[in-house]
């Protein structure tokens, strides 16, 4: 069997596949994001390990791991978390959707050298401005650091003992040479740091390290099980659902929304906000446009009216509704495609006596598929083709939702049919390939359940309803 482990914002999942790829069990732990100011994202790394216990301790219980012939690892991208020399975790560790950095941000973009070496935006979740954040805020921190890791090669360190981070993911840094796939020196001295600040790097489907004989004897695994690469939780999913090829796609509905699409090879596209990294397999690349916030807008809506995200979907009934009188912006922490603004915030507009909780709910769905369409237009202007999209993430679970994306998007949508085809399944495929020499022949799409058509006589509102959309977003500019 091959474990799969997925360290996500919502929480940790842990999944076991056999040689057929078929689930044989999976596990999960939750995790919780702390917000102590606004803009600000921060969870602590031990809580990460904690969660990983708790998902093995599950999984013992259901499987012989003994059996597990290779692990893999995926995880939430960006996230700073700082190491002294002795290896401890200096301050809680800085996430993906955290916008404090933003003058950091703004101030390296404007270096050439940035957009020139790794072909994309330094935006304020990237991990290279957080460092030059804690450098000016917190010197006496900076001064300590000796490690930077990406939060799932955290998760590495506990595992193997050693400080090893793959392609993709490092790709997100804003010091990795995308083209060339290797640490930039140039970049790291521009934010105080060298290549001994940097862990190792290699390839998604390479081993990166041996399980470590206690954590082996703790949950029965045999020793030294190789631990691979892995990806960041984009590439890993993309790796899952077999979107490794030109052409294929998939739109992520978690925390974030993302739009993610293989592309020929390295396609850098700086002025649109797409990002252009390194996939989890060697010599192949991608691009992705990212809103920050897609479920995590549905449940924040959700707290406010007491009901959880899949209770407020299913009160929407299975057809789509033409685009209502309310418009929901969903910039609740600032933006990054096509925007790059941390500073703007969400928005309700066009309330009136009539809008009712499922309005509302409808009005944030919508809202977060005009975001992605915004992506979608981002990504066509680089010349990016979208031949098959999968829908992927917990909010691909709505049927309502779906059908809405796939009418705002006008293009056909495939959901995989049931099963955990997200970065678990994909870190799982990944630690196969590094156990046995298999390529991306075994990154096979999966068998689809539905496909989501566009609704023909609502494709004419919602192309209304997304001008409305942008003009609003114009219009809040500066005023949130
Ligand atoms: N039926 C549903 N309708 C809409 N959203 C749902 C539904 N079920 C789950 N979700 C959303 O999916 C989210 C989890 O998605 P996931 O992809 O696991 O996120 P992440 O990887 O960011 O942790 C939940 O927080 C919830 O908002
Ligand atoms: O920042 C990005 C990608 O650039 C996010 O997609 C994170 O990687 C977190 O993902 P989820 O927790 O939403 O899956």
């Amino acid at each position: 069997m091959y474990l799969g482990l997925d360290l996500g914002t919502s929480g940790l999942k842990a999944l076991l596949i056999g040689e057929d790829q078929e689930p044989r069990a999976e596990a999960s732990a939750p995790l919780s994001v702390s917000r102590p100011a606004s803009g600000w994202s921060e969870q602590a790394p031990a809580d990460w390990i904690a969660a990983a216990e708790a998902a093995l301790d599950a999984l013992a219980a259901e499987a012989d791991l003994s059996a597990v012939r290779g692990i893999g690892l995926s995880g939430q991208m960006h996230g700073a978390t700082l190491l002294d020399a002795s290896g401890e975790v200096l301050r809680p560790a800085i996430l993906w959707n955290d916008t404090r950095a933003a003058a950091e941000a703004a101030e390296l973009d404007a270096d050439p050298a940035f957009r020139a070496i790794t072909g994309n935006i330094v935006f304020p979740g990237f991990t290279a401005p957080k460092l030059l954040w804690v450098a000016r805020h917190e010197p006496g921190i900076f001064a300590r650091v000796a490690k930077v890791l990406l939060p799932k090669d955290y998760l590495r360190l506990w595992l193997t003992g050693e400080a090893v981070s793959e392609m993709s993911d490092a790709a997100g840094t804003s010091w990795l040479d995308v083209g060339a796939r290797d640490w930039s020196e140039p970049l790291l001295a521009k934010t105080g740091l060298s290549r001994a600040h940097m862990p190792r790097l290699v390839e998604g489907s390479e081993v990166s390290g041996h399980l470590r004989p206690e954590l082996a004897r703790r949950w029965g695994f045999l020793p030294s099980v190789p631990v691979a690469g892995g990806g960041g939780d984009n590439a890993a999913s993309a790796v899952g659902v077999g979107v490794v090829e030109a052409g294929r796609a998939f739109v992520s509905l978690g925390t974030s929304g993302v739009l993610f699409a293989a592309t020929e090879g390295f396609a850098p596209a700086p002025e649109t906000a797409v990002h252009s990294f390194c996939h989890a397999l060697p010599d192949r690349w991608h691009q992705m446009g990212v809103i920050l916030a897609a479920t995590d807008a549905l449940n924040w809506f959700g707290r406010l009216v007491g009901q959880g995200p899949a209770e407020l979907t299913a009160a929407l009934g299975a057809e789509l509704q033409p685009p209502g009188r309310t418009l929901f912006l969903p910039y609740l922490g600032g933006e990054r495609t096509p925007l790059n603004d941390a500073a703007i915030r969400g928005a309700f507009i066009g309330l009136e006596h009539a809008t009712d909780t499922a309005a509302a709910t409808r009005a944030v769905l919508e809202g977060v598929a005009f975001a992605i369409a915004d992506c979608a237009a981002a990504l066509a202007a680089t010349g990016t083709r979208i031949e098959h999209l999968l829908a992927v993430g917990g909010g691909s679970r709505s049927d309502y939702w779906l059908t809405l994306l796939a009418t705002v998007l006008g293009t056909d949508i495939a959901r995989p049919e049931a099963g955990d085809y997200g970065g678990a399944f994909g870190a799982a495929r990944l630690a196969m390939m590094a156990a046995t020499g298999a390529g991306a022949e075994i990154a096979t799409p999966p068998p689809v359940e539905r496909h989501f058509t566009p609704v023909a006589e609502l494709t004419g509102a919602f192309a209304e309803g997304l001008a409305r959309y942008r003009a609003a977003q114009s219009a809040i500019r500066g005023l949130t």
